[in-house]
């Protein structure tokens, strides 16, 4: 586990002071979010939206997850929590974006706000987190070496941070942010060279199937930021997540896991197809996925891959009994839905941890797909397709596969990222026509 070279390391426990409390409204919430490095989980208008930063922890290499999943569960332990909401995403909370590869040079982040704003279920609230340093309670040794302080205010010993951000007041609205985007590493024809050599490697049995993503880049000369990119995302795709972590900014439909009191739930997507034209057309498109044999292959390596992963950690995994199609307003998918009980215990990120990368980001076999990603795409997905969500201090979360987003870099560099489930009968021709509808949410976001 690494740690941000420019912030304060305390030796003694991470220990967080947190409170929650209810408020009359918080509508709307992404205006009121930071307009640079927004901090938010969305969907249907609901969500929490993160300000200032009380806490980072920062992992890479192949234990990313596990390494941040074992800070947090230590940081939760020993956190002093008055939470009077009770509500999915009140109390403590962190948000995190994880790189999708073993070797990426990205960092995966798990990140602890210093104010949280959140509205679900018609209620609304506000969170406050400090950082307590000492050792009132006589604790040792907890809090784990990832977490760095991100105050760098001195602390008198045992006292909380005294809380400093107000509630914003939401921004005017503005229009979205232009950005032209090029191909970034892999550009149309390499892609579709890249694809018939996966088709290849398919028919001679070295895998079943495996996901092939290119890049789009372009840059974002906007002072205002982000903010208007991502109201565009909840405006346009208001059923997806909408999430904003560390320039990582998306509208994914995909749920990777979900843990909220013992129950366990995901949503696995593979197998697509543009929107019909008209009403007819449209119906009869959804119609030819649920039936198609090359989008059902490819869906159920997914499920399978989901299912194999997270069933050691549930004591019931149901799965919904066909794959259903599921619209969003630039495609169809093939979905189908997991729900399940815990049966050990584990938190949301334990349970990341377990599934990804799944059969819909990575391939069948897995320990085969990820190397032939690595040569066949040749660029690091950074967080693209990894797992981007939230945890609270009980371990309970919703994380979502960062799809459909891009990464947004502190000088402006954007990389906007699309892939396609490989099998033996994919065209080339139709996986490069699948990644533009998949890029549309993000070129659009930036005014395309
Ligand atoms: C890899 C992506 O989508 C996955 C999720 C849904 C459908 C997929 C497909 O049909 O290929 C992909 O497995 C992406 O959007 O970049």
């Amino acid at each position: 586990m690494t740690h941000a070279a420019s912030r304060t390391h305390h030796a003694a426990p991470t220990r967080l002071v947190v409170r929650t409390e209810p408020v009359d409204e918080i509508d709307p919430l992404i205006p009121r979010a930071d307009p640079r490095t927004p901090l938010l989980w969305m969907r249907r208008g609901e969500g929490i939206v993160g300000l200032g930063e009380t806490l980072r922890i920062e992992s890479s290499g192949p234990d990313r997850i596990e390494d941040a999943a074992a800070a947090w569960r230590s940081i939760a332990a020993v956190a002093d929590v008055d939470d009077r909401v009770g509500l999915p995403g009140t109390g403590l909370v962190a948000f995190g974006a994880f790189a999708f590869a073993d070797e990426s040079a990205s960092t995966s982040v798990l990140t602890v706000p210093e104010l949280v704003l959140g509205r679900r279920d018609g209620r609304a609230w506000v969170t406050r987190i400090s950082l307590a340093t000492g050792d009132p309670d006589g604790l040792d040794e907890t809090g784990g070496p990832g977490a760095t302080d991100a105050s760098g205010a001195p602390d008198a010993e045992g006292a909380a941070t005294p809380p400093g951000l107000a509630i914003p007041e939401p921004a005017p609205k503005r229009q979205v942010p232009r950005v032209t985007f090029t191909p970034g590493a892999v550009p149309p024809e390499a892609y579709e060279a890249a694809v018939a050599e996966a088709v290849r490697r398919i028919d001679a049995g070295v895998l079943e199937k495996v996901v092939l993503a290119r890049q789009l880049v372009g840059e974002l000369h906007e002072d205002a930021g982000l903010r208007a990119a991502i109201n565009r995302l909840a405006e346009d795709y208001p059923d997806t997540w909408v999430f904003a972590v560390d320039g990582l900014i998306g509208a994914s439909p995909e749920t990777l896991v979900r843990v909220d009191h013992g129950t366990v739930s995901a949503r696995v997507l593979a197998g697509t197809t543009s929107r019909g034209a008209g009403e007819a057309s449209d119906r009869e498109r959804a119609t030819a996925l649920a039936a198609s044999t090359k989008d059902l292959a490819e869906h159920a390596l997914a499920v399978a891959s989901a299912v194999k992963r997270l069933a050691p950690h549930t004591a019931r995994l149901d799965a919904s009994p066909e794959p259903f199609t599921l619209q969003l307003p630039n495609l169809w998918h093939l979905a189908t839905d997991l729900k399940g009980t815990l049966g050990d215990g584990s938190s949301s990120l334990d349970l990341v941890q377990a599934v990804h990368p799944t059969a819909a980001v990575a391939g069948t076999p897995r320990r085969i797909a990820l190397p032939v990603i690595a040569v066949l795409e040749g660029f690091d997905r950074g967080r693209y397709a990894g797992p981007v969500g939230w945890i609270d201090g009980d371990g309970d979360g919703e994380w979502a596969i960062a799809l459909r987003c891009a990464q947004v870099e502190p000088d402006g560099r954007v990389t906007a990222y699309a892939g396609c489930g490989i099998v033996h009968d994919s065209v080339p021709s139709d996986e490069l026509a699948e990644t533009v509808m998949k890029f549309r949410p993000i070129v659009e976001a930036f005014g395309g």
